[in-house]
């Protein structure tokens, strides 16, 4: 079972402030939340019946700049967790040296029961609620879990046989480029809601469709990232993505670009799972039939090329790299002494319990932390941002080259922290980001 993620969350925050021998004071300071928001969202159904949901935005920390990070839709969202991935945030952003601090939303809902009006609605009514709360320069949310490309299946088929039925009119194909945005919706109703309020303020939110401000390379960013990070650690082992077999839980926005990229470098992915159901294959999965496959609308468990394995089987199958890109928790001390992988890449958040460390340490594992290995969306969400408060796009390449850079140097930050503290990744990382907070809420006057 999973712990708390609050509290496995906090265990290693105070691990990391004991190594820096930070003050009690300003310890128990940094883990408390700058403000908890709790907002109730209650919307007309397409039905006709009026249903309830729960909102929450954790603002955790500002020491370093405008708070920062995605909102979830979920039904496992509750206010321990959503506490717990603002506080990574925090530790996330100073980890990646961009100039915020930490926060975290989610709405308490099923994305795929809802159509697509009612995620409409509960969006817009969240964000009602929390207008006067966020900002540009305040507080700036971004996707997370179901707001990314959260379409439903009946629509994926619409858009493919609008495409079929464009192909042949190539005069029109702008009018569907026009149209793929759509699937990073929830953004832009999130900005469109805000600017009735506030007028056009492309800024206050990230992850938006390129057409309302969006970043090129922002939708694959974090598993791009991942990409880097996983290149990153191999190579101090003397190893390479082209030469190991990966396994991947969760095939949504991070998991399906982690794989993609990772297949382009010549990884072998073995095995990979998603909520409907988990498949592998020895020889490697084709991973570009199996997007072609899911973007047709196909479920996981029904691509040709695989077979399909038990999901229970997924965290624990012989590989050399294992990449949890779906829920936390999942890594635990009831799972933890089966791993077989040799690495773990943390593309999820808190996917390992500080119990499965401890268990995965003592096994020789090595796990590289999320708030280094996903960080990759946020430093591409402030590139977003960057761009809109200057008024100017960037080009892809020059994003991808930015976010390596961005990436590379934070490895190397985190790699003197282990060498001078002489610990794991995940406290060189933690000790890291605290420390930068720390430095940032000293300098700005903080006094017991
Ligand atoms: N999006 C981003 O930029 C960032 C995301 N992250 C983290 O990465 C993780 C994934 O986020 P993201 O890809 O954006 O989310 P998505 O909603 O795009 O995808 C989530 C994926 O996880 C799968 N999933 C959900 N529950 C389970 C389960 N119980 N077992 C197996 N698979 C499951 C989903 O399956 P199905 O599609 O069938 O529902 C889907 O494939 C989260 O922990 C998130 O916080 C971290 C940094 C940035
Ligand atoms: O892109 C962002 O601002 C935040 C992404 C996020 O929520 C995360 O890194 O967990």
């Amino acid at each position: 079972m999973a712990m708390n993620a609050l509290a496995a969350t906090s265990r290693n925050f105070r691990r990391a402030a004991r190594l820096l021998g930070l003050d009690s004071k300003l310890e128990k300071s940094l883990l408390i939340p700058f403000r908890e928001i709790k907002v109730e969202c209650t919307i007309p159904m397409d039905d006709g019946t009026l249903a309830s949901f729960v909102g929450f935005r954790v603002q955790h920390d500002n020491a370093r700049g405008p708070m920062k990070g995605g909102i979830r839709y979920h039904p496992e969202v509750d206010p321990d967790e959503v506490n717990a991935l603002a506080q990574l945030m925090t530790w996330k952003t100073a980890v990646a040296a961009v100039p915020y601090g930490g926060a975290k939303g989610g709405i308490g809902c099923s994305p795929g029961e809802l159509s697509r009006s009612e995620l409409e609605r509960l969006t817009r009514v969240f964000t009602q609620k929390i207008h006067d709360l966020i900002g540009t320069h305040t507080d700036v949310p971004a996707p997370d879990m179901g707001t990314n490309a959260q379409v439903s299946l009946a629509f994926l088929l619409l858009l493919f046989v609008i495409h079929c039925h464009l192909f042949v009119c190539s005069a029109a194909s702008f009018i569907l480029d026009a149209f793929y945005p759509i699937m990073t919706q929830t953004m832009a109703w999130m900005l469109d809601e805000y600017s009735k309020f506030h007028g056009h303020s492309p800024a206050v939110v990230t992850g938006k469709p390129i057409d309302l401000g969006g970043s090129l390379g922002r939708d694959a960013a974090t598993g791009r990232g991942v990409m880097y990070a996983t290149e990153a650690l191999l190579a101090e082992y003397g190893k390479s993505i082209s030469g190991s077999t990966f396994v991947i839980q969760g095939f949504g926005n991070v998991g399906s670009w982690a794989a993609q990229l990772i297949h382009e470098r010549g990884g072998k992915i073995i095995a990979l799972g998603d909520v409907t159901g988990s498949i592998r294959n020895k020889a490697g999965i084709d991973i570009p039939a199996l997007m072609k496959h899911r973007n047709d609308g196909g479920a996981l468990k029904d691509f040709h090329s695989a077979e399909v394995m038990d999901s229970a089987e997924l965290l624990v199958h012989d590989c050399d790299v294992l990449v949890p890109c779906a829920l936390g928790g999942v890594l635990n001390k009831d799972n933890a002494p089966d791993v077989k992988a040799k690495f773990i890449i943390e593309a999820a958040n808190h996917p390992t319990d500080p119990e499965a460390d401890e268990i995965l340490a003592k096994k020789g594992v090595i796990v590289l932390p999320d708030i280094y290995a996903n960080s990759g969306g946020v430093i591409v969400s402030y590139f977003e941002w960057v761009q809109n408060i200057q008024g100017f796009m960037w080009d892809e390449e020059k994003v991808n080259n930015e976010l390596e850079k961005y990436m590379s140097s934070a490895f190397q930050h985190i790699k003197a922290m282990c060498k001078s503290l002489d610990c794991d990744l995940r406290m060189g990382a933690f000790t890291l980001g605290v420390n930068r907070v720390a430095r940032a809420t000293l300098l700005r006057g903080w006094e017991a």
